[in-house]
């Protein structure tokens, strides 16, 4: 039997079609018009992509994008200064500033900086901290489509166990809360877990957000399992090739044999950080202009 693949790229292009309808009406009953500022310090390749898909993105649902671009040895004062212009202007709903940022910056320091009701990554201690205590809130983009992408297959997670392999504060933890949030048994499993096949193979639902490429195998999956590959990672050019392979933390080609649904990377986990962005670009726009 071959797992149900869960088509993260359709899923995200119906959420971005949702959001671009409700923009369109807003603008026609009120004339105003959501806006996201995303900031990126330095050049590094992977985060160029990223950023220049979510600015089309954005304007394509028809919201405003302001990109913000510092080199690399921009002092952190003055990235700070940016964010607090970013805090006051009026017309910027939503504030992303891409990491990793470089060594010399404090990222702490950079995300307590921006306003948390302009925390579109949910990252900020105010929006992490009310995640936890389960208020309403900017919750992180790519644990949002995570699992936006399991209730695509479970209408509720009552009796499943979870499996969230990564601790990390943007991807693991929020990850775990929203799972324990929906009554999922949640287990977080990181580094210095003893045994982890042993562990993964407990879990109805697995989350792997590791870095490692394709460390979770096949066999480790139960049977029928739901499994969310979060992993992003570039393998080394082959020879001939324009760039390297793109890969999650699960290995694919074995896992899909035995899971009951399993997300592609890419086409899984990718696209619906960006449809989240955009969705918690219109949410916090509606708390700022109406209070809603
Ligand atoms: N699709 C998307 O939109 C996004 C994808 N990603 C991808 O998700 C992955 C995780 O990202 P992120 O959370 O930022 O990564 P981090 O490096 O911050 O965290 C990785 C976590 O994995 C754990 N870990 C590392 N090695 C092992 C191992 N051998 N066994 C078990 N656990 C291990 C670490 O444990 P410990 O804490 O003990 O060190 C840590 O908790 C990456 O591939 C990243 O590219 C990230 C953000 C968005
Ligand atoms: N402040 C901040 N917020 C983030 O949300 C953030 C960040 N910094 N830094 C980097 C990570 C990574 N990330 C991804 C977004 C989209 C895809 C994506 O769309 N991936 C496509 C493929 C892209 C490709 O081909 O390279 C896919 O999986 O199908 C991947 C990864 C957001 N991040």
């Amino acid at each position: 039997m071959s797992a149900k693949i869960i088509d993260g790229k359709a899923i995200a292009e119906n959420l971005r079609n949702t959001i671009a309808a409700e923009v369109a009406d807003i603008a026609a009953r009120t004339g105003a018009q959501p806006g996201l500022a995303v900031v990126l310090v330095g050049n590094d390749p992977a985060s160029e992509v990223y950023v220049g898909s979510k600015a089309r993105q954005t304007v394509a649902v028809g919201m405003r994008s302001f990109e913000h671009r510092l080199p690399a040895d921009v002092p952190e004062a003055e990235l700070l200064a940016l964010v607090a212009r970013l805090n006051a202007d009026d017309a910027v709903d939503g504030i992303l500033v891409q990491l990793p940022l470089p060594a010399h910056i404090n990222t702490d320091r950079v995300i307590e900086a921006i306003d948390p009701a302009k925390d579109v990554d949910g990252f900020h201690p105010v929006n992490a901290g009310r995640l936890l205590i389960g208020l309403p809130t900017l919750v992180a983009c790519t644990p949002l489509g995570s699992l936006l992408l399991l209730q695509s297959v479970h209408q509720d997670f009552s009796g499943l166990s979870a499996v969230v392999v990564g601790r990390s504060n943007i991807v693991g933890k929020p990850v775990a809360q929203l799972l324990l949030q929906h009554n999922a048994t949640v287990t977080i499993a990181h580094s210095r877990t003893r045994d982890l096949p042993a562990v993964v193979r407990a879990a109805d639902i697995v989350v792997a957000a590791v870095g490692r490429p394709e460390l979770v195998r096949g066999e480790w999956i139960k049977s029928g399992a739901t499994v969310i590959d979060v992993g992003i990672n570039r393998l080394p050019q082959e020879p001939g090739a324009a760039k390297g392979r793109l890969v999650g933390d699960v290995a694919f080609d074995e896992a899909v044999k035995v899971a009951g649904a399993i997300t592609p990377v890419p086409g899984g986990v990718g696209p619906m950080t960006i449809a989240c962005l955009l969705r918690n670009t219109l949410q916090a726009f509606r708390a700022r202009r109406f209070g809603e």
